[in-house]
């Protein structure tokens, strides 16, 4: 396996993390998690285009353009002859004592990145899955990608307990987004989701929905739901890169519309597909 850091690929022997790193010290850092569909990068562009952004929501400026960014994952790819999976690349403040202010500025971010092969959760793609609500007791500024996850793993802890595939957050009554996913209602035809605001992250597949949705012609609804609203939605999904579009037929048990996958998720589902070369190509 070859490991990308600070412009090296590296064995993993090769590789070493500081103790003093201020992503394993504080979670002082952003990451993204990129698709590759038969050895092709998927929506590569936007998701280093969001880490940049991440990065500069914690005031961290990466010594990267977005196209050397790309040319990375492009590398950490063929290195590892990855077919189906993704690509992990996260970058820290970088290596310093620990304190909590900035460390100055001879100081460099550490970028470090590696590949997963992991195929498509075909079976939950088909069946659906089941969701728990949640709590959000997370900070408020969700809409950066940060290392700080403590909140999404303990949902998500809570959710597995019960048998679940996701954690719903749920804050101020408000249906938010999944521990590690967005989240659609269709009611009557209308496609509704949480606006892209700082109570969620505003996923690349997330977008890409909105945009499939537009290309059906479903009308979409940006606008914030109760947990009540989306008990009683005729259909619910979840979608993440890798979740993808995964249909939810229950709420804390409860079945949402038929409890089976919708007809509108399974038109989003075949279109999402439909618009990967390489799915298309194999
Ligand atoms: C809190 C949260 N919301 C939404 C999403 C969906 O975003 P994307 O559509 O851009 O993936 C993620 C993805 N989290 C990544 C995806 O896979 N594993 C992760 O930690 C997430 O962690």
């Amino acid at each position: 396996m070859i490991y990308f850091k600070d412009g090296e690929y590296l064995q993993e022997e090769q590789m070493n993390l500081s103790m003093n790193d201020r992503g394993y010290v504080f979670g002082d850092g952003v990451y993204e998690v990129i698709k590759v569909y038969d050895g092709v990068l998927y929506t590569a562009e936007e998701h280093m285009e969001r880490l940049l952004e991440s990065a500069a929501k914690i005031r961290l400026t990466l010594p990267y353009t977005l196209e050397q960014l790309v040319g990375i994952a492009e590398r950490l790819l063929q290195e590892n002859e990855l077919s189906v999976g993704h690509i992990y690349l996260q970058v820290t403040r970088g290596v310093a004592p620990r304190v909590h202010q900035f460390p100055d500025h001879s100081v460099s971010p550490v970028l470090t990145g590696y590949t997963v092969e992991n195929p498509r959760p075909l079976e939950q793609l088909d069946k659906g899955a089941a969701m728990k609500s949640v709590e959000d007791m997370r900070w408020l500024r969700c809409d950066i990608k940060s290392l700080n996850l403590l909140g999404n793993v303990l949902a998500k802890q809570e959710a597995v307990e019960q048998g679940c595939q996701e954690a719903l957050f749920v804050r101020d009554g408000i249906v938010r987004e999944g521990s590690a996913s967005n989240v659609f209602g269709i009611k009557d035809g209308i496609l509704h989701t949480h606006p892209a605001n700082n109570f969620i992250l505003n996923g690349i597949t997330r977008r890409v929905v909105l945009q499939l949705a537009s290309d059906l012609s479903i009308p979409v609804q940006e606008k914030e739901f109760t947990l009540a609203e989306a008990l009683a939605m005729d259909e619910f999904f979840f979608t993440s890169t890798n979740a993808e579009i995964t249909p939810v037929v229950t709420i804390d048990r409860q079945p949402i519309g038929e409890g089976i996958p919708g007809p509108l998720t399974r038109q989003l589902q075949k279109l999402f597909d439909e618009q990967i070369p390489a799915l298309v190509a194999a």
